[in-house]
């Protein structure tokens, strides 16, 4: 059953055409990679398909409801979650009381909120943080505490903007396994933004490729590497994560 429809968007910028026409749907319990050079519109299709923008023109569907230019809360309602690239926690609560504000924004009862939040926090494997100020945390639990507040509204469908990114291989590996795990025990939808190739060929059942705003091909990953106007996008740009 597709999940998530977006049809048509498009989104400028002052006259640039930062989004220009891109459509895809993601089936339920599917993975697909969003790729594509830097300045390709990545983030601002993000954006628009979690509520942080409007878009000019199209739509997106979330299971079968019209969700365009909701506001975010109310897009978290619906059943889609999001991490951002910049991550904003409250720096001067704990990880856990960060993943508890989310359980309570998500919907949860303030009573159970901290239970709650404490299984999420180990799950991501933050036990060992769990009562540090967040302002404290090195970048791969800061990253990990993303996760959890985006996890603790236990949405349908969620979208990751670069999760790995200033991650070394060794703290890549948990992440994905996360990753995995969710898809495969809790049938999580996954739609990310990704840089690290490696990680896009192992998590994606298929990848959307973005440039200049449009969309330049769509398939199976292992397809859309080889495909020479994907290579030649790419031209130029420093390959990354290629080594893990
Ligand atoms: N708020 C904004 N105001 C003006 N221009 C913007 C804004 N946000 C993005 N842009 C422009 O829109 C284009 C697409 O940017 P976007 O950040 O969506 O690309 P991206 O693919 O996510 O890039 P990166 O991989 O570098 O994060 C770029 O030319 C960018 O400069």
């Amino acid at each position: 059953m597709t999940l998530l429809t977006v049809e048509g968007v498009s989104k400028s910028f002052r006259g640039l055409r930062a989004v220009d026409d891109v459509g895809f749907e993601v089936t339920e319990g599917s993975v697909l990679g969003i790729i594509g050079p830097n300045g390709a519109g990545k983030t601002t299709l993000f954006n628009v398909v979690a509520g942080a923008l409007t878009p000019d023109s199209g739509a997106v569907h979330l299971g079968g409801r019209d969700i365009t230019g909701l506001p975010p809360h109310r897009i978290t309602a619906a059943g889609m979650a999001r991490t951002f690239q910049l991550m904003k926690p409250f720096v001067s609560m704990s990880v856990l009381d960060n993943v508890a504000v989310a359980v309570m924004a998500g919907g949860g009862s303030r009573r159970t909120a901290r239970t709650v939040a404490a299984e999420i926090v180990e799950r991501v494997g933050l036990g060992q943080w769990r009562d540090q100020r967040s302002d404290g945390l090195p970048t791969a639990a800061l990253k990990r505490l993303e996760l959890a507040r985006a996890l603790a509204g236990r949405p349908r469908v969620l979208l990751l903007d670069e999760v790995l990114a200033g991650l070394v291989p060794a703290e890549r590996a948990p992440v994905m396994e996360l990753l995995e795990d969710l898809r495969e025990n809790e049938g999580t939808t996954l739609v990310f933004v990704e840089h690290i190739m490696a990680a896009v060929m192992r998590l994606s059942d298929s990848v959307l490729v973005l440039d200049m705003g449009r969309v330049l091909t769509s398939g199976p990953p292992a397809e859309v590497v080889r495909d020479p106007r994907v290579i030649e996008a790419y031209l130029g740009e420093e390959p990354t994560g290629v080594e893990s």
